[in-house]
């Protein structure tokens, strides 16, 4: 029997009297797109900390292909196939384009700092095949990117920096890419490159899926082929998005958010 690629099963995580999220039961199968949605605070980016590691559960379990996960720390997630975006861009502003896509590949390099002490010959035949690499997997997602390659990060706008960071995650081979806000900042126009661009690596990589934080409710129509509903928490639905929208308790969560604001 076939695994789901990615299986949580009541997730939960407490800071003191606060339970940040509530026994999460999430499914993410081969070759998906699954967006999280709920209102600020609600705990989704929580969510992303426990399946990536950077947070250790409460209660609950993690399975990749169902492998029990439940507990590695988030180098171990991440050599296991599970890369991450942040809300906050995490590039470094002083490499160029071509070296922060390279340190995305370090989990899938072999050489370490000893060999390049001891054999450095090894050492920069396998740094060149991964420039190689970096190279081609910047033109395969970007190439307006890839021209750019030598210009530093920090020099890019924002909607590249964001397309930039997928390349890094993607470098790292993995199975899962978990987007945190990737269209936080972007125009309907870079939006929609957006999309264009997860929909096409996901067509040139089988198997590899997205789960992705979004607010912006016309991605979360357009994209996903499904959606996970977090309030306080807890998933309070899960399913398709033309559906989901439509429940009386996901329009409260909305609301209750709308009410606060306005307060
Ligand atoms: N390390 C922490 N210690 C204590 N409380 C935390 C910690 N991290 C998150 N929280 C709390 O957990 C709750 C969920 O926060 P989280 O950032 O996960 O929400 P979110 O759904 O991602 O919100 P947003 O959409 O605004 O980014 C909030 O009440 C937050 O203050």
């Amino acid at each position: 029997m076939s695994h789901p690629l990615l299986e949580v099963r009541g997730l939960s995580i407490r800071f003191g009297g606060l339970v940040a999220v509530a026994e999460v039961d999430l499914t993410l199968n081969h070759s998906e797109v699954v967006c999280i949605i709920g209102p600020n605070g609600a705990g989704k980016s929580t969510l992303f900390n426990l399946i990536s590691g950077i947070y250790r559960p409460t209660h609950g379990s993690m399975k990749l292909e169902g492998k029990d996960i439940t507990g590695w720390p988030a180098h171990r997630i991440a050599a296991a196939g599970i890369a991450r975006t942040f809300q906050s861009s995490r590039l470094f502003n002083d490499l160029t384009l071509l070296d922060n896509v390279l340190i995305g590949m370090h989990t899938r390099t072999r050489s370490g700092v000893f060999d390049a002490l001891l054999r450095p010959a090894t050492a920069r035949a396998e740094l060149e095949a991964a420039a190689v690499r970096a190279g081609e997997l910047l033109h395969a997602v970007s190439p307006q990117l890839h021209a750019r390659r030598h210009t530093l990060a920090g020099a890019l706008p924002q909607a590249d920096r964001r397309r930039l960071e997928i390349v890094r995650a993607l470098a790292s081979e993995p199975r899962v890419i978990m987007l945190d806000e990737p269209s936080s900042g972007m125009d309907d126009r870079d939006t929609d490159g957006l999309m264009a661009d997860v929909r096409r690596v996901m067509a040139e990589r089988p198997g590899l899926s997205f789960l992705i934080i979004e607010h912006d409710m016309r991605l979360v129509a357009a994209l996903p082929d499904r959606v996970a509903v977090i309030d306080y928490g807890r998933k309070i639905a899960d399913g398709d998005f033309s559906q989901v929208r439509l429940m009386p308790r996901v329009q409260e969560a909305y609301l209750g958010q709308k009410a606060a604001h306005h307060a």
